[in-house]
């Protein structure tokens, strides 16, 4: 394994697979790392609160089924950042179509809570973790909207200082990423750097062969981001995991690498679903990035991709097959920019 130092104080090493020791991200990568990488201990909430100037902070967390979780982030935001020190105005839990008790768990901690499908109403009802964003950005008010995952363990507050800071000091960064150590928890032990498969198995190789701007990136999944109202508001989201990958190629190509940032947020640890979860997660955002290349001209698709994906698992099976074939429609459905929608309209959110 080759090593050069990129001068910037990022290792660079080279994969004993290749025989090419010169391989190196491009340039405007290299000078984007130390330019817009921070740390959260970069940005301390005393410091922000100078820098906020009358500008509004809301967090929208969507949970679907997270009864167990979304209490104590609520409650750790509202400690730190509403009672103590005042950066958040508005702490909003999308409660995405739950079956447990997550509404009331989130509005006891002190959460302002809506149902998915009462913000908007006079639009269809769409499933997904973007379609929670999306309306939880619809129904929000702040400039800078902070997303955290509702299902988190250990979370701390400056999570959302850290991604606050960029966008609080400099008014050229448009969004900011979270990026963490990610742990696998699993029944037998711990992978202290297992997590985030579907970043590492599909959606960092797509982002480097296709948007190598993006090769930065540390975890262009990341569920804890932030953005400008007027960016979140002016571009459109796909209503399911595709979300965070089309917002990253759409910010890119509409505002350009030096819009984007990403803040070091240590350690990320999150309920984890299973492989066939995954798989179908995998498929949304396989069919976002194929929808962006064709979007931004980068591949023209003879045939269109489909997006019906079949999945095996145990149980009663015939033609030979003893299995039960699982059916899911991976449609990149997406709402469009809140800012197209009609006034009156939004006044229902
Ligand atoms: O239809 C959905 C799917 C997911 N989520 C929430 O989005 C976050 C991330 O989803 P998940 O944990 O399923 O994804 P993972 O982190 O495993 O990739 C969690 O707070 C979920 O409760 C949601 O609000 N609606
Ligand atoms: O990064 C990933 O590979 C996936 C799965 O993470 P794990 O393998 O369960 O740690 O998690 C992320 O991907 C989703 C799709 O973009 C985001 O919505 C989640 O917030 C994020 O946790």
């Amino acid at each position: 394994m080759a090593t050069t130092g990129s001068g910037k104080g990022i290792v660079v090493r080279t994969n004993r697979a290749n025989e090419h020791a010169d391989l190196h991200v491009s340039a405007d990568v290299g000078s984007w790392l130390p330019r817009r990488s921070s740390h959260a201990a970069d940005w301390r909430a005393e410091d922000l609160l100078a820098a906020k100037r009358g500008t509004t902070v809301s967090v929208v967390i969507p949970a679907r089924d997270e009864e167990a979780t979304v209490g104590d982030i609520v409650r750790t935001i509202r400690r730190d950042l509403v009672d103590g020190v005042p950066l958040v105005d508005e702490i909003l839990v999308v409660d995405s179509r739950s079956q447990d008790a997550t509404a009331r768990v989130a509005a006891e901690a002190g959460a302002t809570v809506v149902a998915q499908d009462s913000v908007l109403p006079m639009l269809p009802g769409m499933a997904g973790k973007g379609e929670a964003l999306w309306k939880g950005v619809a129904a929000t008010t702040g400039d800078l909207v902070v997303f955290v995952d509702g299902d988190l363990y250990d979370f701390t507050s400056d999570y959302v200082t850290g991604l606050l800071g960029p966008l609080l000091t400099d008014e050229s960064v448009a969004y900011v990423k979270g990026f963490y150590h990610r742990p696998l928890v699993g029944s037998t032990g711990t992978d202290a750097d297992g997590g985030g498969r579907v970043t590492e198995l599909v959606a960092r190789p797509l982002l480097n062969m296709y948007w190598p701007e993006l090769a930065g990136f540390v975890q262009p999944l990341a569920g804890e981001y932030a953005g400008r109202r007027e960016v979140l508001e002016s571009i459109p989201f796909v209503v399911n995991y595709g979300v965070e990958v089309g917002h990253l190629i759409d910010i890119l190509e509409w505002r350009g690498l030096d819009a984007l940032a990403q803040v070091d947020l240590g350690k990320r640890t999150h309920r984890h679903q299973t492989t066939q979860a995954l798989g179908r997660m995998s498929g949304q955002i396989m069919l976002t990035v194929f929808d962006r290349l064709e979007r931004y001209g980068r591949l023209v698709s003879a045939q269109p991709p489909a997006t019906l994906l079949a999945q095996f698992r145990r149980g009663e099976g015939a033609d030979g097959v003893e299995r039960e074939m699982v059916l899911t429609d991976l449609t990149c459905e997406q709402r469009p920019p809140l800012a197209t929608l009609h006034t009156a309209d939004r006044e229902i959110a």
